[in-house]
Parts: C-alpha cells; sequence; structure tokens
C-alpha cells in the first residue's frame, strides 16, 4: 500500500470538526498521496464540513457523519482518531480487526501498560492485548517501529516538546538520575475547541499560570519513553502553564550533568548527532534559543542548547507548534512512515512568521 503514485491512500478523520480535525483536514487536502474519504463526528453530525469551517468550503465537499465502524472501515484504508480521551479505545479495536491502519491523537494508545494509563485516566478497558501492540508515535525516537505498526499512538503535545528537548541526555546516560525539571507553557488550543471556561479570552488573555502542577497527566508518558530510553525507571518534574497565545508550545528542560566538565559545544555536538537523520528537528547553533512563532504551522521542532558552568546544568529549549508537530503533523509524519512514503511528503516546511 502506497508505493504506487497513481493511487492514492483513503483516509477517514473522526473527530474532524475539533482543532486537531480542521489541522488533519487542512494538511491531508494537501497531501499529494491522501484522499479525504470519511469525516466523522458527535454534535456535528450531519452538518456540512464547509458550514463548520466556511474557510476550508470549495475544497472539502464531505458531510460530518455519526460514527459507523463498518462504514468507516469499508471505506478508509487508514483511520485518524482525534478525539477525547476514552473514546480511541472504543473504535480502534473493531478498526484494527477489519484492516484498516489506526492513528490515534489521544492518549488512548500512548501506553503499552494499560495500568499506568488507568491510574491517571481513569478509563475502563478491555483492550490490553490491542494496546500492548501500539507504538508510540514519535518519529525521531521510534521511526523504524512506526513503519511496520497498524497502530499508532500519537504523543501529546507537552511530551513531543519535553522528550524532543531530553532524549539526547537520558538516552545517552548524560544527566544525574532524576534530576531532570521541565517547565512547559502552551497557547489555549492546547486545550482543543470544546468550550472551557479557563480559556476564554477574558480568562485567558493577558495573564500567565501554572495549572496541574505535580499532577499533570503529560508526566506518566514523558516519564515511560524516558525509562524506556534510558533502561531503568525515570522520574521527571513537569509544571506546564497557560500563555495568552492561541498556538505553541515552549519547553525548558534543567537536568544535573553527571560530567560537569562538559561545556555547550560538547552538548550541541551530541544534539547535532541524535538528530542527523531527523528532518524536523533543529538544533540552533551557538547562543540562539527558539521562538514558538518560527514553528507556526509546521511539524518542525527548534532546539536550543546552553550550559550553565557555576551549576553544572544543561539547559535544553524546544519550541513547537501545538497543533502541528505537538499533534496533527506528528501524525501525518507518522502516516508517511507507515504507508512508505518520504516522512515529509505534504509537510508545510517554513513557518507563517511572524
Ligand atoms: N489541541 C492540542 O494541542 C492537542 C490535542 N491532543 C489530543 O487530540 C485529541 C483531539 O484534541 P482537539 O482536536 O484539541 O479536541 P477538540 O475538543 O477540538 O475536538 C474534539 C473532537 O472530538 C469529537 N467528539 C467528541 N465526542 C465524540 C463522540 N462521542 N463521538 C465522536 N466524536 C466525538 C468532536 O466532535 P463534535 O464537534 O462533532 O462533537 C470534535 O471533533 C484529544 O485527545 C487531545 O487530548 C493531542 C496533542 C495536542
Ligand atoms: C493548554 C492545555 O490545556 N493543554 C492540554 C494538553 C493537550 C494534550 O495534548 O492532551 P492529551 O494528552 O489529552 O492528548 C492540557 O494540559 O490538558
Amino acid at each position: 500500500m502506497g508505493d504506487s503514485a497513481s493511487e492514492k491512500v483513503s483516509v477517514g478523520i473522526v473527530g474532524a470538526s475539533g482543532y486537531g480535525g480542521v489541522q488533519l483536514v487542512r494538511l491531508l487536502l494537501e497531501h499529494p498521496q491522501a484522499e479525504i474519504a470519511y469525516i466523522g463526528g458527535n454534535s456535528s453530525a450531519g452538518k456540512r464540513f464547509a458550514e463548520l469551517y466556511p474557510h476550508v468550503g470549495g475544497h472539502l465537499s464531505l458531510t460530518v457523519e455519526a460514527i459507523d465502524l463498518d462504514a468507516i472501515a469499508q471505506r478508509c484504508q487508514v483511520v485518524f482518531l482525534s478525539l477525547p480521551n476514552g473514546l480511541a479505545c472504543e473504535m480502534a479495536p473493531t478498526l484494527i480487526e477489519r484492516g484498516c491502519k489506526v492513528l490515534d491523537l489521544s492518549a488512548d494508545y500512548r501506553f503499552n501498560d494499560l495500568g499506568v494509563y488507568q491510574a491517571w485516566y481513569r478509563v475502563a478497558r478491555r483492550d490490553q492485548s490491542l494496546a500492548a501492540t501500539a507504538v508510540y508515535g514519535l518519529p525521531e525516537l521510534y521511526r523504524d517501529r512506526i513503519r511496520t505498526a497498524q497502530l499508532v499512538g500519537c504523543p501529546g503535545c507537552y511530551p513531543t516538546a519535553s522528550l524532543l528537548a531530553i532524549a539526547p541526555l537520558i538516552k545517552q546516560g548524560l544527566a544525574q538520575p532524576d534530576s531532570l525539571i521541565i517547565d512547559a507553557k502552551s497557547g489555549t488550543s492546547g486545550g482543543g475547541r470544546t468550550a472551557k471556561t479557563h480559556l476564554l479570552l477574558a480568562e485567558a488573555d493577558n495573564s500567565l499560570a501554572a495549572y496541574s502542577v505535580a499532577r499533570h497527566r503529560h508526566t506518566p508518558e514523558i516519564e515511560t519513553i524516558c525509562s524506556d530510553l534510558a533502561g531503568h525507571d525515570v522520574l521527571v518534574q513537569f509544571t506546564p502553564h497557560l500563555v495568552p497565545m492561541v498556538r505553541g508550545i515552549l519547553a525548558t528542560a534543567y537536568a544535573t550533568m553527571r560530567d560537569p566538565g562538559l561545556v555547550r559545544d560538547d552538548l550541541l555536538t551530541i544534539y547535532a548527532a541524535f538528530y542527523r537523520s531527523a528532518p524536523w528537528v533543529t538544533v540552533l547553533p551557538n547562543g540562539t534559543y527558539p521562538q514558538t512563532k518560527w514553528a507556526w504551522g509546521t511539524n518542525r521542532c527548534y532546539l536550543g542548547v546552553e550550559v550553565d558552568p557555576r551549576t553544572g546544568r544543561v539547559i535544553v529549549m524546544a519550541a513547537i507548534d501545538n497543533l502541528m508537530k505537538g499533534q496533527a503533523a506528528q501524525a501525518i509524519q507518522c502516516f508517511n512512515l507507515m504507508l512508505g512514503f518520504d516522512e515529509s511528503l505534504g509537510l508545510p516546511r517554513l513557518s507563517f512568521y511572524p
């Protein structure tokens, strides 16, 4: 599937009316090898997509349909599930059984061990054996496994930025165990399109605050992947903040180095080598630190690396667009790998800065 340039891959998007869904629509309409065959939802079912998003009118003539897994499986080779947590696990087993490839943008398939998922998400599940087969959709760390996966659990937005910032440190044992602190900031679109009081302009604008301190559900996701990379259990201190902007995440990670003799140039060499085959990660040169605006509308992650010789700490900053590398565009990157396409096919390269 996907090797022939003549036949496009038929794709479905469940949750097309949400922020992740509309990004998927935008990206898949521009993708040379994909054809949107189905869009599904709940409260938006029965509405033409152009009614929901007039700016897309003229590009997609489909109507949002109520969920019918048989119909989806008949019409789609690949299905993107962009739904609140706890719904994909009700749909993916049937879709997989019917032969579809599935990319889930929620947290349902990010954990192979459902014990961890259930402790943090409180969703009763019956699909442990399927969850155990899911591949974590961070191509920079699991590219080869994604290529052969039938089910991909796409990462959360904060874990994407955080893991790209710290993976070289963890994988190579450069940080002292459990010295990792991640301070992250997100724009409000990270909370989705469904109305929530704290995301109102009057609440979020001109204000800055941390939330879910010491209990955000992305903590176990970051720790699980770090533990896999390190080969032993890793704990991280993760604190998210809501900032008055629409898109973007900036994650700043701090760790005490095992070898206090390492300087910034050493770290930059290590980071450049780690990401040398990663087309969507840019390690910035000496003394350049990333801005979220550079990543807007793209699948790119910008990394800035610094060392403080007084404290012996390494400080790494990662900037992404939460709706793109943090969600929909990264799912397309995984789709490309699963279908045997170039990893970057159909993905916009430059931001619409400023
Ligand atoms: N926003 C972000 O930056 C990121 C989000 N994610 C994750 O991606 C997923 C989607 O997020 P996002 O796009 O922001 O969410 P939104 O709230 O914007 O959209 C949610 C979508 O789910 C649909 N939906 C809700 N309930 C049902 C149901 N019972 N049956 C069918 N469809 C349903 C809605 O359809 P309708 O309108 O028809 O009711 C809507 O299309 C979530 O799991 C989120 O945690 C992951 C990374 C980043
Ligand atoms: C700003 C904001 O509210 N962000 C969301 C993260 C969105 C996300 O990636 O959540 P999932 O892991 O459920 O997919 C939050 O902190 O809950």
